[in-house]
């Protein structure tokens, strides 16, 4: 491979700081590989003294990897390739051993006590509720974001909306915690690594003059801390080269700190900025109309992505009726190609999975899920819907009626739950409520007709039982009143819905429906390790890859951009909705040549708005 003009430029930088500013396709991991060779091949660097630092474990790999396939004659033993995470835990490890302390991780493999589990434990006991996945996962990022960006909490409180109830109370249980038991996440390896390098001389200066050559790769994704760090090693040779597209920044919800690199001058007056904007691996039409969207965004370095690819196929812009409108055109599209590893259907939102699935097995498509961290399946409204069929085929099953009986119309209180409990397990549980001393005939009656509601429930048709849940059992009535509170919009729950009765519509009996259920999981789960099929990704899980044909879909506005961004930005807080179109910009550029950005005029029954983002680029076409 012939390194273009820009390229060579920046592999020659040697000393001092250095900051390469890229476009997506522009390639940055050439680059890193071919400077590092350059180091020790025409600079006498000794390759012990380099240090490359990555985002991702993969990217680590992957990295090591390409440098072992392009300089096969010098093999990269010696050249540390490492993620931040694992570089700093090295230095903590060193601490903990001079010190004779024991620290014990809460992350990762083999852990004795896991992170998730020990905050769902504190959720618990201070709110009195299970947490749900999302709202975990909400919390482990706001966490991390406050670590990351090197706040303070009651500063971080101060300025901030936060949604979760008495997440200081939380945030505050987690810390002394892991503090009075050695425990430590990720994100205390860097707060406490970072606290070492200051407070230790000694390790210090071994760090510093171990490695003299310090690089980072997809600086755009590096937090606060993570700098900090960075920056404290390379001190004072600064021999520091940074390589990062800050339009591709989408971690700011975790903390990452584009905006550090655009104060790079300001830190290092002397640092050298390189741009290279030339696209490897977009066709032309693909780059000329990325290059004119995220021109849009105000806090960035101007750059100006171009390509000498050809033409291949214009983006396409697909307007489907309904979702199933769209499920049928992925299907004919993807049903056109031989192979289909080349081709991924990127979505914002994991969400959008749960019908797709459904349809590409009726179609013996075979699909590969990236980063499936919560299985769809196992989602608590899912669950819901299960239970309440399950509790409809067989009235004696009361754990399946714990999962639901606050969830539906009857009021039944915990209290007679508790009491059932202590009562023959083989009768019905309405008839066992009815046995509670002191109750009213109204009540009485209520649950009698409860009682014969889920008897008529266990005889509909899966698709026509749901609505019956939703509509008569008034779950949509527990939905509505508690979407917010559980972290969700009310439109998103009704989403998972719509698409259960899409699978249910499909089955002839209850008992098929719930098996069809496990059968979609099991494969979800399969897929993860598969390879041959079309891959299904959320955008962030599809950063740094690239597929011939990509298919952006459920463009829809309020899910993306996201609602939350859209009315920040009447505010005047244009942060995440620049983030929201850097995101966007990420997908597009994942294509080599085929994009089609496909969107849906009706959801749920009710007419939704496209993408402000697919708008304007609609509006570009015309122009
Ligand atoms: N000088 C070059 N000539 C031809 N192809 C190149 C050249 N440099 C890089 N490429 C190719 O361009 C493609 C993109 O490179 P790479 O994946 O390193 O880009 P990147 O900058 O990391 O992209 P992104 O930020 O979008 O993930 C790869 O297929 C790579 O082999």
């Amino acid at each position: 491979m012939e390194l273009n003009k820009y390229q060579k430029k920046a592999v020659s930088h040697v000393n001092g700081p250095a900051l390469v500013l890229a476009v997506p396709g522009a390639g940055k991991t050439t680059v890193l590989i071919h400077r590092t060779n350059n180091l020790i091949e025409n600079h006498n660097i000794n390759p012990d003294s380099i240090l490359s630092i990555t985002f991702s474990r993969a990217s680590a790999n992957d990295m090591k990897e390409r440098y072992n396939t392009t300089f096969p004659n010098f093999q990269s033993t010696a050249i540390k390739f490492s993620t931040i995470h694992s570089f700093s835990y090295t230095i903590l490890r060193e601490y903990a051993y001079r010190k004779n302390i024991k620290y014990t991780l809460l992350e990762g493999k083999n852990t004795p006590i896991n992170k998730n589990a020990l905050l769902r434990k504190i959720y618990l006991e201070i709110n009195g509720e299970y947490i749900t996945e999302e709202r975990l996962e909400g919390i482990v990022n706001t966490i991390g974001y406050i670590k990351n960006m090197c706040f303070d909490i009651d500063e971080y409180m101060l300025n901030n909306n936060v949604e979760i109830n008495n997440f200081k109370e939380i945030y505050m249980y987690y810390e002394n915690y892991k503090l009075q038991n050695h425990l430590i996440d990720f994100d205390d390896m860097l707060v406490l690594t970072y606290k070492v390098l200051k407070e230790d001389k000694y390790l210090l200066n071994k760090y510093r003059n171990k490695y003299n050559y310090i690089q980072v790769d997809e600086g755009q994704d590096t937090s606060k801390i993570q700098m900090e760090i960075i920056k404290t090693i390379a001190y004072p040779n600064n021999n520091l080269f940074i390589v990062a597209d800050d339009d591709q920044s989408i971690y700011g919800f975790r903390g990452a700190f584009p905006k550090g690199l655009l104060e790079f001058k300001k830190i290092y007056p002397k640092a050298k900025i390189f741009y290279m904007e030339e696209n490897f691996r977009s066709s032309k039409n693909i780059v000329n109309v990325s290059n004119k969207f995220i021109k849009q965004n105000t806090l960035r370095y101007d750059k100006n992505l171009f390509t000498e690819n050809e033409d291949v196929r214009p983006i396409q812009i697909v307007k489907a009726k309904t979702v199933l409108d769209q499920y049928e055109y992925l299907v004919g599209e993807l049903k056109k190609y031989d192979e289909l590893s080349n081709t991924a259907i990127l979505y914002r939102n994991n969400i959008s999975t749960l019908g797709l699935i459904e349809y590409l097995e009726k179609n013996n498509i075979p699909f590969h899920l990236r980063d499936m961290k919560i299985s769809l399946f196992n989602h608590w409204m899912i669950n819901d819907i299960v239970a309440f069929l399950t509790l409809a085929k067989d009235d004696t099953n009361i754990s399946a009626f714990e999962k639901i009986y606050y969830k539906m119309r009857g009021f039944v209180y915990k209290k007679y739950i508790n009491y059932i409990k202590t009562l023959n397990f083989n009768s019905s549980v309405f008839d066992r409520i009815l046995l509670y001393p002191g109750l009213d005939e109204e009540y009485k009656q209520k649950i009698i007709e409860l009682k014969r509601d889920f008897k008529y429930l266990s005889r509909l048709k899966p698709c026509e039982a749901i609505s019956f849940i939703e509509e008569d059992l008034k779950y949509e009535r527990y939905l509505r009143e508690n979407s917010l509170k559980l972290g969700y919009t009310y439109d998103s729950l009704k989403t998972i819905l719509f698409d259960l009765k899409l699978i249910a519509k499909n089955t002839p009996s209850i008992e098929v429906f719930l098996s069809r259920l496990k059968y979609l999981d099991y494969l979800s789960k399969k897929s993860v390790q598969a390879k041959n099929g079309v891959v299904l990704s959320t955008i962030h899980a599809a950063k740094g890859l690239e597929f011939k044909n990509v298919y952006m879909i459920d463009l829809v506005d309020g899910d993306f951009p996201t609602s939350n961004s859209i009315e920040a930005f009447y505010k005047g807080n244009y942060d995440l909705l620049e983030e929201e179109r850097r995101l966007f910009y990420v997908g597009m550029t994942r294509a080599k040549e085929v994009l089609d950005l496909v969107t849906i005029k009706n959801r749920n029954d009710k007419k939704v708005e496209s993408s402000k983002f697919l708008v304007e680029i609609e509006e570009m076409f015309k122009k």
